[in-house]
C-alpha cells in the first residue's frame, strides 16, 4: 500500500481494519476518512492533492511545524546507534540523560527530576502512582485522594480518564478510579451567570477548600489542572483563579500538579504555561510539543522535595519505553531547535500577538459570542444571543460541527468542542499564514452562519 493507491481503496481498506480514536467507525466507514500524505511547515497535503492548512498543528504537538530534516538526521543516527534500551535494569543512556539536563534547565522552579513515559496519559498514571507514594513514604497513606475539575482533560488510560472530567469518558469502563473527587471548572461564560468574571472564578477555586473540608483535609493527596483547559474548549480561567487555588493547596499542604501537555513547549508564549499564569508546580505534565509529536513521549517533570521522598523507596513503576533513546534524541533536537530559531520568541513577539488581533476581529460576527486567546491557543463560543452568552437549543455541538465541517471543506483544521471553536496552529506560523487562517475561518463561520440559518438553529 502507497500514498499512490487511489483515495477510495485506502479508505476502504482503513474501513475494514482501522479503529480510529475517538470516532464512530461505523459512520466513517460510510464517509471515508480522509488521507493526509504529507506536510510541511503549517500545511498538510492530502490524498487528493488539497493543501490543507492544520490550524490544530496536529493534536496541539507540531509546535516546530511539519518536515523538519534535523529531526529526521538525528533519529536515523540515533536509531543506527541505540535503537532502543531501557532504563531499567539500572542502566541508563545519554539520549535519556541529556533530555533530563534539559528539561530541568529549562523547567521553572526546582523541577530537576525527569520520570519519562510515552505521552501524556500515562504520564499522568505515573502522577496518581507518585504521589500516593509520596504521601505512603511520608507516613500519611491515608492521603490518596486527588481533586480535580470537571471537564477537564488528562489522558484516555484508566488513570488519565479518571482523573479527567469529561463524564461521557467515565461512562465507557465504569471510570472513575477510587480516590478522585471534582469540582466545577472556572468556565465563565458558560456558567457565570451574572456574576463578574473574578467573583465566579474565585467561587469556583474555592471550590477547592470546600472539596477537601468534604473528604478530609488529611485524605487528600493533589490537586490537578491544566493552566488553560486545551480539550475542554481552550477556557482560561479568569484573574484571580490560580492565585487562589494555590493558596489553597498551600494551606492545607496538598502537592500541586500542572498538566502542561498541551501549554507546555511555548504554546502560550513562554516556555511553560506555568510561567504565563505564575504557577509553581510540585509535579509538572508534559507530552506533545516536547517532541513536536515527531515520536511519542511524555515525563512527568517533579520537584525536589517529591523526588527526595521518592528517592527513597523502590517506585515499583515506569514503562518498557521509558526514556526511549530515539524518542529522546528528538526531542533534544525539537528544543534545540526551538531555541536555536527563537521559536518561543516569535509567538511571543510575533505571532501572538498578531493572531490575537485577528482573532478578536471576529467577534463581530453574529455568531461569536466571545473570542480568547492566549499565545497560540484560541477559541471562541458560538452562540445565538450574544448579550445572554445563551447556548443553542440544539445539542451541544450540532452548531461547531457544522462549522467545523465547513472550515474543513475551506482546507482549514479548526477543532471545535461542543459550540466552541478552538485552535492551536504549529508555533512557527508566520503572519501571512495567520492572514490565510483567519480567511478561511472567517468563511466557514460565514457558511456555517447560513447553514445553521437554514436548519432554523438560530
Ligand atoms: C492536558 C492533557 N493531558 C494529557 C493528555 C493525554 O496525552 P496523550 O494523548 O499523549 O496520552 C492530553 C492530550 N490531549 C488531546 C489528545 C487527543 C485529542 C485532543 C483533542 O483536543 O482533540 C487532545 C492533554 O491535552
Amino acid at each position: 500500500i502507497t500514498n499512490h493507491l487511489p483515495t477510495a481503496e485506502l479508505q476502504a481498506i482503513d474501513a475494514a481494519h482501522h479503529m480510529h480514536p475517538f470516532t464512530n467507525d461505523g459512520e466513517l466507514g460510510q464517509k471515508g476518512a480522509r488521507v493526509i500524505t504529507s506536510a510541511k511547515g503549517v500545511f498538510l497535503k492530502d490524498s487528493e492533492g488539497e493543501e490543507i492548512l492544520d490550524g490544530m498543528a496536529g493534536l496541539w504537538c507540531v509546535n516546530i511545524g511539519y518536515g523538519n530534516d534535523s529531526i529526521a538526521e538525528v533519529a536515523a543516527r540515533q536509531m543506527r546507534e541505540l535503537p532502543y534500551y531501557n532504563t531499567f535494569f539500572q542502566t541508563t543512556h545519554v539520549p535519556a540523560i541529556a533530555l533530563a539536563q534539559k528539561l530541568a534547565q529549562l523547567a521553572p522552579g526546582d523541577l530537576n527530576h525527569v520520570f519519562y513515559a510515552n505521552g501524556g496519559s500515562d504520564a499522568n498514571d505515573t502522577n496518581i502512582r507518585m504521589v500516593r507514594t509520596y504521601w505512603a513514604e511520608k507516613g500519611q497513606p491515608e492521603r490518596d485522594v486527588i481533586i480535580s475539575r470537571w471537564n477537564a482533560y488528562h489522558g484516555s488510560t484508566i488513570g488519565g480518564t479518571s482523573l479527567g472530567g469529561m463524564k461521557g469518558m467515565h461512562g465507557q469502563g465504569s471510570l472513575p478510579i477510587p480516590g478522585i473527587e471534582f469540582i466545577e471548572q472556572p468556565n465563565w461564560y458558560a456558567e457565570g451567570g451574572d456574576m463578574t468574571p473574578e467573583e465566579f472564578g474565585l467561587a469556583r477555586a474555592q471550590e477547592l477548600e470546600a472539596k477537601i473540608n468534604e473528604v478530609g483535609a488529611d485524605k487528600v493527596a493533589a490537586f490537578i489542572g491544566e493552566p488553560i483547559q486545551g480539550a475542554g474548549g481552550v477556557i482560561v480561567a479568569p484573574d484571580g483563579y490560580w492565585a487562589e487555588i494555590q493558596r489553597i493547596c498551600q494551606k492545607y499542604d496538598i502537592l500541586l500538579i500542572v498538566d502542561e501537555v498541551i501549554t507546555g513547549f511555548g504554546r502560550t508564549g513562554n516556555w511553560f504555561g506555568s510561567q504565563t499564569l505564575d504557577l509553581k508546580p510540585d509535579i509538572m505534565t508534559v507530552a506533545k510539543g516536547l517532541s513536536s509529536g515527531y515520536v511519542p513521549i511524555g515525563a512527568s517533570l517533579v520537584s525536589d522535595k517529591v523526588a527526595e521522598v521518592l528517592a527513597g523507596t523502590e517506585f515499583n513503576h515506569g514503562y518498557t519505553y521509558s526514556g526511549h533513546p530515539v524518542a529522546c534524541a528528538v526531542a533534544l533536537e525539537n528544543l534545540r531547535i526551538m531555541e536555536e530559531e527563537g521559536i518561543i520568541e516569535h509567538v511571543r513577539d510575533v505571532a501572538a500577538p498578531y493572531l490575537a488581533e485577528k482573532w478578536h476581529e471576529l467577534a463581530d460576527h453574529p455568531m461569536v459570542g466571545e473570542t480568547k486567546i492566549v499565545g497560540l491557543m484560541a477559541s471562541l463560543a458560538l452562540t445565538p444571543d450574544k448579550d445572554a452568552r445563551a447556548p443553542f437549543a440544539s445539542d451541544a455541538g450540532t452548531v461547531g460541527l457544522i462549522v467545523r465541517e465547513r472550515s474543513f471543506a475551506n482546507n482549514l483544521i479548526m477543532r471545535h468542542v461542543g459550540d466552541r471553536m478552538v485552535i492551536s496552529p504549529p508555533l512557527v506560523i508566520t503572519k501571512d499564514e495567520i492572514d490565510l487562517l483567519i480567511a478561511r475561518a472567517r468563511k466557514a463561520l460565514d457558511e456555517g452562519y447560513e447553514i445553521v440559518k437554514e436548519k432554523g438553529l438560530m
